[in-house]
Order: structure tokens, then C-alpha cells, then sequence
């Protein structure tokens, strides 16, 4: 495990982030196995009926088993949308079957936009994170651009959100020992790996 402790955030995201990139195509696919293993049969993915989670990019766990799985238990599943304005927002929108799908500007696939099928945060019952790194206390260190952490900004206001339910998904690999967080970040409720649960 990465000891974190005096390490800047740019410099502990950029070896995290080539930690999971030096994953082979086998180990990913069995990861992205393994993940769905661990949540496919979890009271909080089997009782949750509006899903968030993302298309992975840059090395991220594939989350896409347990996309399959929420569409076909008929569970609607959102993704990130950027808006084009302002730059730093993102919404969740409703995936629809036969979706077009293309590169944002961090050329990570999302669907066209569509206001019509986007949704407030807190009306979702579940959010898969993405993230680079994470601890044992729920911190999570992200890509840098504070998009989901914007997004989660209103629960900062009450102690007792419990709405929507926030799993943080990751590789093994993504762990460190402790993570500074800043008064912005969100913690996650747990972060589930290819190897198990944390928090
Ligand atoms: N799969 C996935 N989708 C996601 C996220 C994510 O972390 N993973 N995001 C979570 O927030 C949002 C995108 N956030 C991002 C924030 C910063 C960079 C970034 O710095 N990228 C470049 C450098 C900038 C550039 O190319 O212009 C890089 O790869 O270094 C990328 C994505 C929305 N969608
Ligand atoms: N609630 C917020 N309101 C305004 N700005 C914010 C908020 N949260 C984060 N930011 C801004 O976003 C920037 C990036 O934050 P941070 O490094 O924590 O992102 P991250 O969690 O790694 O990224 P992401 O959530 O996109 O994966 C920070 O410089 C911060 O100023």
C-alpha cells in the first residue's frame, strides 16, 4: 500500500493513476469480475432503483457488469454529463438503451445531452464514484476537477444526508494509508475493490 504521508496531491495522483494504467487487459477483466461480485448481491445495489456510475477511462475499474445488471433488474442508470456551461458542473443523466455515446472533453465517453433526462443529485438512491485514491475512512481523491465533489456540495449543510447512498469503486492498487482531505471533499460511505470492502 502507497504511504501517502508527505506526498502532494498532483504527485499522489500521478502515480496512482499509472499504478491502475500498468493493469493488463486480463487483470482488468477479472477486477471488473471480481467488483461485480462484491456488489451485484448487495442489499444497497439490489434495493437501489436510480443508479449513478461512469464509463471507465484511464485504468478506472469497469463498472459496466454491474450496469448490465441494474438495466436488465430494470433499475434506470445514470452517467456523468459536463455541461458546456459553467465548465465545472456535471449532471447525471438517464442512459437509455441505444444511446449515442461521445468523447467529452477529457475524451471520456458520455451520452449527448439531454435536460429532459437528467436528475437532481438527491433524488438517486445510489452514486458509484470514480476515483484515483482512496483510504479506510472514506476519503477519496479524484481526477482534480471537483466535479463530483460540486455535485455533493449539499450535503455539507446537514450531517444526516442520507441520500443518495455514496460507493466509491476502485482497484486495490488505488489504496493509501491516509488521505488529507480537504474541507470541499465528500466522504463516501465505503469503497468497494476486486478485493473487498472499506469503511
Ligand atoms: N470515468 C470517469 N468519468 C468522469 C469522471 C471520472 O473521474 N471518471 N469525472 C470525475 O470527476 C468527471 C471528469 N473529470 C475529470 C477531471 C479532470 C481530468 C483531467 O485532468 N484530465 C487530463 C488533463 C486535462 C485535459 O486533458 O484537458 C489528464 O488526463 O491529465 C479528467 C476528467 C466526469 N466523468
Ligand atoms: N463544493 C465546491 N465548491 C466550489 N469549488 C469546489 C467545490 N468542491 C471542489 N471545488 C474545487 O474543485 C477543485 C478540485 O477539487 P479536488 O482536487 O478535491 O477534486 P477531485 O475530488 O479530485 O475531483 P473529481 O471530484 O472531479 O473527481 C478544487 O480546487 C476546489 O477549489
Amino acid at each position: 500500500m502507497l504511504e501517502a504521508g508527505n506526498l502532494s496531491r498532483p504527485v499522489l495522483r500521478r502515480q496512482l493513476r499509472q499504478a491502475r494504467r500498468n493493469l493488463s487487459p486480463l487483470q482488468q477483466k477479472q477486477a471488473a469480475r471480481a467488483l461485480y461480485r462484491q456488489l451485484a448481491q448487495h442489499p444497497l445495489f439490489r434495493r437501489a432503483r436510480d443508479i449513478a456510475l461512469y464509463l471507465p477511462n484511464d485504468g478506472e475499474i469497469d463498472p459496466r457488469p454491474l450496469l448490465h445488471a441494474a438495466q436488465s433488474r430494470g433499475k434506470a442508470v445514470y452517467l456523468p454529463v459536463l455541461s458546456r456551461w459553467p465548465r465545472t458542473r456535471m449532471r447525471f443523466q438517464r442512459l437509455q438503451l441505444h444511446d449515442r455515446l461521445a468523447a467529452n472533453r477529457f475524451r471520456i465517453a458520455e451520452p449527448l445531452s439531454n435536460p429532459k433526462r437528467q436528475r437532481r443529485t438527491w433524488t438517486l438512491d445510489l452514486i458509484l464514484l470514480p476515483l484515483v485514491g482512496f483510504d479506510e475512512h472514506g476519503g477519496r481523491l479524484g481526477m482534480g476537477g471537483g466535479f463530483y465533489d460540486r455535485q455533493l456540495a449539499y450535503r455539507q449543510l446537514r450531517k444526516n444526508w442520507h441520500k443518495p447512498t455514496l460507493l466509491g469503486l476502485a482497484h486495490e492498487c488505488q489504496k493509501v494509508d491516509r488521505l488529507e482531505l480537504a474541507s470541499w471533499d465528500v466522504r463516501l460511505q465505503a469503497v468497494v475493490t476486486d478485493g473487498g470492502w472499506y469503511g
